[in-house]
């Protein structure tokens, strides 16, 4: 379905990269096949050296020359590009965008009858292990969701939801790996408090959390029944789930989660014109 489409990332930064890296690796795509713009010089010369893709600072060029055209820059200039894209944007395109908060109506609005899908990826489409969620656009057909599911799913898992639900996935699951890092991060450095080297606490902290996010995927289980089966009666795990929950990490997670949504909620409001 890719087989000798053209496609462009409007902005170079980390989703971009993540996402192409993604992509060349899961060989959906061949690096002639991507056009890379920004407007950092050195961002392109970077990107050129490490995945030899074709790069642009005109934006107008890259979607001119595109068939798929990803919208990979920030909320706050996401006006700017569109006005830059929308001479050269044709129905037989299609836009794909991840810019948090904004609304396929605004998108939209800007890009005529051009199809849309509002994607929230997340920076493990690096390593194929992203999850991302879509929901179309008033243009889009079916086959565009087909299109999604082909491209997200070449790099991770897929979920199509209705647009309304896009803040809340932003704020778990597109900034979730940041929580998560940061949690790893933790319980390495606690694993040092307690005497390991920095090297193995890493390892164990960063596999420990593979693992028990592969088994909670994998068996389907609620997490609270896999928790249970660590939990010994008056071992070692109790002691520390007790500080855990004393310390109010449950109620913080849901409260990052919130933050972030609103957060997302905000950014969709404040720039609309
Ligand atoms: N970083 C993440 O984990 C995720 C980010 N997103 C969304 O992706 C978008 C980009 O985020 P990041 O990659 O984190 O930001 P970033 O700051 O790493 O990348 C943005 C890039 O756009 C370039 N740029 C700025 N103005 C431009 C213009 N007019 N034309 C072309 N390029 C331009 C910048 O030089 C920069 O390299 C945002 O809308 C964000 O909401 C969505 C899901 C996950
Ligand atoms: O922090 C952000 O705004 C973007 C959106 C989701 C992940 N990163």
């Amino acid at each position: 379905m890719l087989h000798q489409k053209q496609l462009a990332f409007i902005g170079g930064g980390a989703i971009a990269e993540a996402l192409l890296k993604g992509l060349l690796t899961a060989k959906l795509v061949e690096p002639q096949q991507i056009m890379v713009c920004d407007v950092a010089q050195s961002r392109l010369e970077y990107i050129k050296r490490t995945y030899n893709v074709i790069t642009t600072v005109n934006g107008c060029d890259a979607a001119g020359q595109a068939d798929i055209v990803f919208l990979t820059v920030k909320p706050q200039v996401i006006d700017d590009v569109l006005v830059t894209i929308a001479p050269v944007m044709t129905p037989a395109k299609v836009v794909i965008s991840v810019a948090a908060g904004i609304t396929l109506d605004r998108l939209q609005a800007k890009l005529g009858k051009t199809p849309i899908i509002r994607v929230m990826p997340n920076t493990p489409v690096a390593v194929g292990a992203g999850v991302s969620a879509f929901a179309l656009g008033q243009n889009a057909r079916p086959e565009h969701g087909e299109l999604a599911s082909l491209i997200f799913g070449a790099v991770g898992k897929t979920v199509a939801v209705d647009e309304k639900a896009m803040d809340a996935v932003t704020g778990l699951s597109g900034s979730g790996p940041a929580y998560t890092f940061l949690f790893i991060e933790a319980l390495a450095d606690a694993g040092v408090r307690v005497g390991l080297s920095r090297q193995t606490a890493l390892l164990l902290a960063a596999q420990t959390i593979l693992g028990a996010a592969k088994m909670v995927v994998e068996t389907g289980e609620h997490p609270a029944k896999l928790r249970d089966a660590v939990t010994s009666p008056a071992g070692t795990t109790i002691a520390g789930l007790h500080v855990l929950e004393q310390k109010g990490m449950r109620g913080a997670v849901i409260d990052a989660v919130v933050a972030a949504t609103e957060r997302s909620r905000e950014m969709g409001q404040i720039h609309d014109k």
